[in-house]
């Protein structure tokens, strides 16, 4: 279905087919604060894609529109071909919080398996899938241990590991990594490339962290505030691994840190 209504012209001819998330004019109010104005640019299928901006410029805000825990005032948006609005039943889109959100009172592998509750996955399948994530993210040995017995960095897996399990196209991310002390993040950094690599999903995720955005994104979108626009989108054409001594990594971020 998503393919066949991928066929039909989006807006215009102007986005390549290849796009995953198409925006047009979207805007967003919260009473007279206009947040986000005219918001109009396209992802790319499995890119790896930074929104970074001044605090207050309309990254979380776009992030929850995207996800559809908020409705745009106006303008529209298609991800894999449907619109907003169509997206009821769909769960190919995972959305990932700064805090892990874990349930205190499940289980490394029952946290895991919250991401498949209410999908209609037969039992065996459902414990395949859930094995198979909890493998990929290294928690073989902790599937069974409480969230408090476990480390930030582990934590942090475990929320990545709920996210994967539906086998998402789209991976949103809301400053996921920012709890985690500087050599955990960088870890993760590294495992969240590792499974993109895998799994070729699209990444989307918002940074106050201008180095993370230069190490992981093939794209930096830079917002501005008050209302929230694109000011820019930089390519950050650079190969990886990319190491902070790299000078041209050095120089990315230095010309990032001066667009915000
Ligand atoms: N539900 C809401 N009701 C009213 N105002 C809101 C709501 N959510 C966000 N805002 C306001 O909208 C503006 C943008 O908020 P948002 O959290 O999207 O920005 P941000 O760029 O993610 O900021 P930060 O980098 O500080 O997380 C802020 O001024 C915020 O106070």
């Amino acid at each position: 279905m998503g393919s066949v209504a991928y066929l039909e012209p989006v807006y215009s001819t102007d986005f390549a087919r290849s796009n995953i998330i198409e925006l047009k004019s979207l805007s967003k109010n919260f009473g007279e604060l206009k947040v986000l104005e005219n918001i109009d640019f396209a992802i790319r299928a499995g890119e790896i894609f930074a929104i970074i901006g001044t605090s207050g410029s309309g990254k979380s805000t776009f992030l929850n529109i995207i996800s559809g825990l908020l409705e745009q005032d106006s303008g529209s948006f298609r991800i894999s071909g449907k619109a907003s609005g169509q997206f009821s039943g769909w769960k190919r889109i995972a959305y990932m919080f700064q805090e892990d959100r874990l349930l205190p009172w499940r289980t490394v592998r029952d946290n895991v398996a919250f991401g498949l509750e209410n999908t209609s996955l037969g039992k065996q399948a459902k414990k395949a899938r859930i094995d198979e994530v909890i493998d990929l993210v290294g928690l073989h040995e902790f599937a069974d241990y409480w969230p408090h017995q476990i480390s930030g960095g582990m934590r942090s897996r475990v929320a990545l590991a709920r996210s994967l399990v539906i086998e998402p196209e789209v991976l949103l991310m809301d400053e996921p990594f920012s709890k985690l002390d500087a050599q955990t993040r960088s870890q993760m950094h590294g495992e969240l490339l590792r499974l993109h690599d895998l799994t070729g999903m699209t990444v989307v995720f918002v940074t106050h962290d201008v180095e993370e955005a230069a190490v992981l994104a093939d794209r930096v979108a830079v917002f501005s505030s008050r209302p929230g626009r694109v000011k820019e989108i930089v390519d950050v054409n650079l190969d990886r691994p990319r190491l902070l001594t790299d000078a041209h990594l050095s120089e990315q971020i230095r010309t990032l840190r001066k667009k915000i």
